[in-house]
C-alpha cells in the first residue's frame, strides 16, 4: 500500500531527461520528503502522482492501482495538491478558494462552504478571514489557505511542492509545526518536495535525497541518514560534518546541555 514508483523515466520533448529510472515505495499514512538541489527532478516526480506529468516509461501506482488507468480529472480531484505560492484564485474569497475542489466535485454551494470553513479552522486560520480576498492576507496566511484547500476534500494523498518556500523563517517554522500537528491527527500519505534539508529532516518519516536526474543518493529515516550518510555527496548535503550537526553534551548546573561544535547550546537532554 502507498505510492509506488516502478522504473519511472521522464524525458521532456526538448530532450531533457528529468528523471532517469526511479523506483521507490512511499508508505501510506506517512510523510515522504523528496529533497535535492534545484533541477534534480523533484517536481517532476511529484507531478507524476496526479498525472500532471506523464512518465515516458515506467509506472506510478497508488494502492496497487496504476494511475495511468485512472481518468486524470478524477484522479486529481482525489488527491490534495499544495503549491509554493498557494496558487489561490485572486478574484475569489478565501472560503470560495478553499471550497473550489468540492464545488468541482459536485458538492452544493452551502455544503461546500460549510466544509471549507471547517478546513479553514483546521489549519489554524481565524474564520473571520474567510470573507477576505487572497491579497488581503499575509504570505503565511495564504499558505495556510492553500493547505486548507488541499485538505478540504479529505484526500488520502497530499502532494506538497515547496509549500513553505516563499515565507520568512519564523512563519515557515510555524507552518511546519502546524503541518506536523495536522499529520499526527490525519495520517495522510504525504509527498513533500523541498530543497531544505532541515525541513526534510523535521517533516519526513522517510527522506529521499536526490541527485540530478532523480537519482536516489540515499533513502531512510532522518536518523539513519544522519548516522550513516551513504556517500560524500549525502554527507555534504546533510551537513553531517558541520559544526551545527556535531553535537556534544556538557553538564551545566546539574543538567545535561547539548552544544554544537562551536559550543553554542542546541538543547537540554531529557
Ligand atoms: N516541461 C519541461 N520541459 C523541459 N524540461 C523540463 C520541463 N520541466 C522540467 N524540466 C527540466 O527537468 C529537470 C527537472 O525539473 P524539476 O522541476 O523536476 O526539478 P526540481 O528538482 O523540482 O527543481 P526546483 O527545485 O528548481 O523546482 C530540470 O532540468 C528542468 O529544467
Amino acid at each position: 500500500m502507498g505510492i509506488e514508483y516502478r522504473a519511472v523515466r521522464k524525458t521532456f520533448p526538448d530532450g531533457t531527461t528529468a528523471v532517469d529510472d526511479f523506483s521507490l515505495t512511499l508508505p501510506s499514512h506517512s510523510t515522504t520528503v523528496l529533497v535535492g538541489s534545484s533541477g534534480c527532478g523533484k517536481t517532476t516526480l511529484l507531478r507524476m502522482v496526479n498525472r500532471m506529468v506523464e512518465p515516458t516509461s515506467g509506472s506510478v501506482l497508488i494502492d496497487d492501482v496504476d494511475v495511468a488507468r485512472r481518468k486524470p480529472v478524477e484522479l486529481r480531484r482525489s488527491i490534495g495538491y499544495v503549491m509554493q505560492h498557494a496558487g489561490l484564485l485572486p478574484h475569489r474569497t478565501v472560503i470560495d478558494n478553499v471550497a473550489t475542489p468540492l464545488r468541482l466535485g459536485g458538492v452544493d454551494r452551502v455544503e461546500a462552504r460549510r466544509r471549507a470553513l471547517e478546513a479553514i479552522e483546521q489549519v489554524g486560520l481565524d474564520p473571520a478571514l474567510a470573507k477576505r480576498y487572497p491579497r488581503q492576507l499575509s504570505g503565511g496566511q495564504q499558505q495556510r489557505v492553500g493547505v486548507a484547500r488541499g485538505l478540504v476534500a479529505n484526500p488520502n494523498v497530499l502532494l506538497m511542492d515547496e509549500p513553505f518556500g516563499a515565507v520568512d523563517p519564523i512563519v515557515r517554522s510555524e507552518l511546519q509545526t502546524e503541518l506536523l500537528r495536522l499529520q499526527q491527527d490525519l495520517g495522510k500519505t504525504i509527498v513533500f518536495v523541498t530543497h531544505d534539508i532541515d525541513e526534510a529532516f523535521l517533516l519526513g518519516d522517510q527522506v529521499v535525497i536526490l541527485e540530478r536526474g532523480g537519482r536516489i543518493a540515499q533513502v531512510g529515516t532522518p536518523e539513519e541518514i544522519l548516522a550513516a550518510p551513504a556517500n560524500d555527496f549525502v554527507a555534504r548535503f546533510v551537513g553531517a560534518d558541520t559544526a551545527k550537526r556535531t553535537l556534544s553534551v556538557r553538564t551545566v548546573g546539574g543538567r545535561q546541555v547539548v552544544v554544537d561544535a562551536h559550543g553554542r547550546p542546541a538543547g537540554v537532554l531529557a
